[in-house]
């Protein structure tokens, strides 16, 4: 079959290569199988679980902890003249290495956000589980449609100033001066609405008015804070506001699933080369730094490392999660380590249009997203 060429726009890959996508799947089940098996919850839903940190957590429990697993994401079929989106057939790919495998796998496309969407899986788990153990709140996206049919956008600025600095062109492959304006007041909402913790809550209600959470029943979603260097630009612009809205609810959701002795939690990640954060402003520069400076140091992670760490080292495994003084759980500490951040920071200061393969593993990063979409590493 003819391989397609990668179309990027920016720092968006916009096609994908079906086989490619299988072989990375069938790569990161190798993975977990060769790291041996731990003891996963049994019946676990992922809301976004086609890519990113949802794809990585799906495959750690199912092949590493045995779970049956029911993932939902919203991606493009292939038609006759477009590829499909790569979380299609990361999707597909999953269904046929878990049915290989034995596991239950149960997989939808459909938006997460509509309530007709809570309501079919609720009814599919009320029917073939009974109940759900745990929930993965994992989706990242930049628009959500409301009950009342009301288009919301999120859309990354900051709360405060205007701000400029180094951006990355992937498909130009330069560095281009980037700015990001001052959210108004409804795009902040907006972006709360679409990214903060609203639908995680409207899920795990459903699911406990319905009667289907299990007895210890757990749910977690996955949040950023970064260091100093990022917090103009992502903690304290729209989307720290979604994320710190995203905390909220987890300390609401650990209230009301108290009778079940169940528990609710944000789990704060590093961060990583994902389709949702290469399009944030400033990012990708940070991301190359970060890699070439983590790598230098043997701490390099990405979503399947992380998710070893918090599924099979700690929540179910030996270990224990790291929680902080807000009850968050911690996967960033390698990130956040002074000597990677002064590390970093020097990198930053030296950055020039010319130098940054040299400064950053813009190579690494690249070949990252594209393998991310079926496309093989191109060598730097
Ligand atoms: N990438 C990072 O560096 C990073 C770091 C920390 C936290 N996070 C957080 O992790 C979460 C997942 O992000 P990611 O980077 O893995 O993104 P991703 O783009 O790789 O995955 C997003 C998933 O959401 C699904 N999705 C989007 N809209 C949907 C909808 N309407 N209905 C159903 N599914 C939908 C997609 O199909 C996909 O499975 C986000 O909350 C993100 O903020 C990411």
């Amino acid at each position: 079959m003819l391989v397609p060429e990668p179309e990027i726009v920016g720092c968006v890959v916009r096609n994908a290569n079906p086989a490619g996508c299988q072989a990375r799947v069938a790569q990161q089940i190798a993975a977990v199988r060769q790291r041996g098996t731990f003891a996963a919850p049994r019946r676990v839903l992922i809301l976004g679980s086609s890519s990113g940190f949802g794809l990585a957590a799906r495959i750690q429990l199912a092949f590493g902890g045995g779970a049956a697993t029911f993932g939902v994401a919203y991606e493009r079929a292939p038609d006759a003249e477009l590829t499909g989106s790569a979380g299609w057939h990361n999707q597909q790919a999953f269904d046929h290495f878990a049915e290989s495998a034995g596991l239950q796998a149960q997989s939808r496309f459909a938006d997460a956000f509509l309530p007709q969407t809570r309501q079919a899986v609720l009814a599919w788990i009320r029917e073939q589980w009974g109940q759900v153990d745990l929930l993965v709140y994992s989706l990242a996206s930049g628009v959500r449609v409301l009950d009342d049919g009301r288009r919301c956008r999120a859309v990354i600025k900051s709360l405060h100033n205007p701000l400029e600095g180094w951006g990355l062109d992937l498909a130009a492959e330069q560095l281009i001066r980037q700015q990001v304006m001052v959210a108004a007041e409804q795009e902040h909402r907006d972006t709360v609405t679409v990214m903060g913790g609203e639908p995680w809550q409207q899920w795990v209600l459903a699911l406990q008015q319905a009667g289907l959470l299990a007895p210890g029943f757990h749910t977690l979603a996955f949040s950023y804070e970064g260091p100093a260097l990022t917090h103009p630009w992502y903690r304290d612009g729209t989307l720290g506001a979604a994320k710190r809205h995203l905390q909220q609810t987890a300390d609401a959701l650990r209230m009301a699933l108290r009778p079940l002795q169940g528990d609710a939690r944000v789990v704060m990640c590093k961060a990583l080369v994902t389709r949702a954060s290469l399009v944030i402003p400033f990012l990708p520069v940070y991301l190359m730094l970060l890699m070439a400076v983590m790598k230098d140091k043997g701490l390099h992670e990405e979503c399947p490392q992380q998710m070893a760490r918090l599924f099979a080292d700690q929540l179910y495994g030996p270990g224990a999660p790291r929680c902080d003084a807000l009850g968050r759980w911690r996967l960033d500490e390698f990130e956040l380590r002074p000597d990677v951040q002064h590390a970093v920071l020097a990198r930053l200061s030296e950055l020039t249009a010319d130098n940054f393969r040299q400064l950053g593993d813009y190579a690494a990063m690249r070949s990252e997203l594209l393998h991310q979409h079926g496309f093989m590493p191109i060598a730097g």
